[in-house]
């Protein structure tokens, strides 16, 4: 059942993997409608806890529950149906494929029908409207028929976005969305996010190791270290933890 309380919550997370300690004990509330951004040195473990978080990977121990429903034993697929997307830091475009083509295949699968490329002029279909939708939300619209692997990389990035818009989440996360990205498509990636975010109310989790990126857009930032939540609070408020300034900031000036 969906409630008030906070849309994603995990509890005392843990991850060995073959004797290393990946994540060790992290515990952290995402109230509705909030953007919160993931920092940490390489390494630190924020991958990783998206893995957990999207069910692509399962804890040693702990739990995750997205809106009040306890989801760690369920799949990606599971969680995706529940409401939960995501994207990866490596591109998870069909290069071969057209704009729509990438987005209505998110939207069949989204909606449930059987994955197709098949072109059915004049009949619409609600995957394609849905594509098309998704497509001018993330200012593609004028590249509907270019192929993924043609465009930009700014524009690959908000290709991705649309994907995850498909399914109509209502959280999402984002691995690196600003990787690889030239700085002239910086802020208009920014906006796109700040826009899905402030139009739909979706709540974002965001891994960036931009700090200007972040610090323009998120209401809390939580900092990971060797695998643990080194801090979680207002950007201010982390920027001035003297923890965090030798653990992190520091460590990587
Ligand atoms: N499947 C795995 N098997 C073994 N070790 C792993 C596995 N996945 C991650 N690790 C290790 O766990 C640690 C955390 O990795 P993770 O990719 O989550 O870090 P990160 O904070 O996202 O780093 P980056 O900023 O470089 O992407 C690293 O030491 C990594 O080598």
């Amino acid at each position: 059942m969906s409630e008030p309380g906070p849309v994603l919550a995990v509890r005392d997370l843990h991850l060995s993997i073959g004797g290393a300690v990946i994540i060790d004990g992290v515990s952290l509330a995402v109230p509705r409608g909030e953007m919160l951004g993931v920092i940490g040195p390489n390494g630190a473990g924020k991958t990783t806890l998206f893995n957990l978080l999207s069910g692509v990977m399962r804890p040693t121990a702990g739990t995750v529950h997205l809106a009040g429903d306890d989801v760690t034993a369920r799949s990606v697929d599971a969680r995706a149906r529940a409401g939960l997307g995501r994207t990866f830091q490596t591109s998870s475009l069909f290069d071969g494929l057209t704009a729509v083509e990438n987005v209505r295949l998110a939207a069949q699968a989204a909606l449930g029908g059987a994955l197709s490329l098949v072109r059915f002029p004049g009949r619409g279909g609600a995957a394609t409207e849905r594509a098309r939708d998704r497509l001018d939300q993330v200012g593609l619209a004028h590249h509907e028929h270019t192929v993924a692997g043609g465009l930009a990389h700014g524009d690959k990035r908000k290709l991705e976005i649309a994907m995850l818009l498909a399914s109509d989440p209502h959280v999402i996360l984002l691995d690196e969305p600003m990787a690889g990205v030239g700085s002239a498509d910086v802020e208009g990636l920014m906006d796109l996010i700040r826009r899905v975010h402030r139009e739909h109310g979706t709540t974002v989790l965001m891994v960036e190791h931009h700090m200007d990126v972040v610090l323009g857009l998120v209401d809390r930032l939580a900092v990971m270290h060797h695998g643990q939540l080194l801090a979680c609070d207002s950007p201010e408020a982390v920027m001035a933890d003297p923890t965090v300034q030798s653990a992190y900031l520091g460590a990587t000036a």
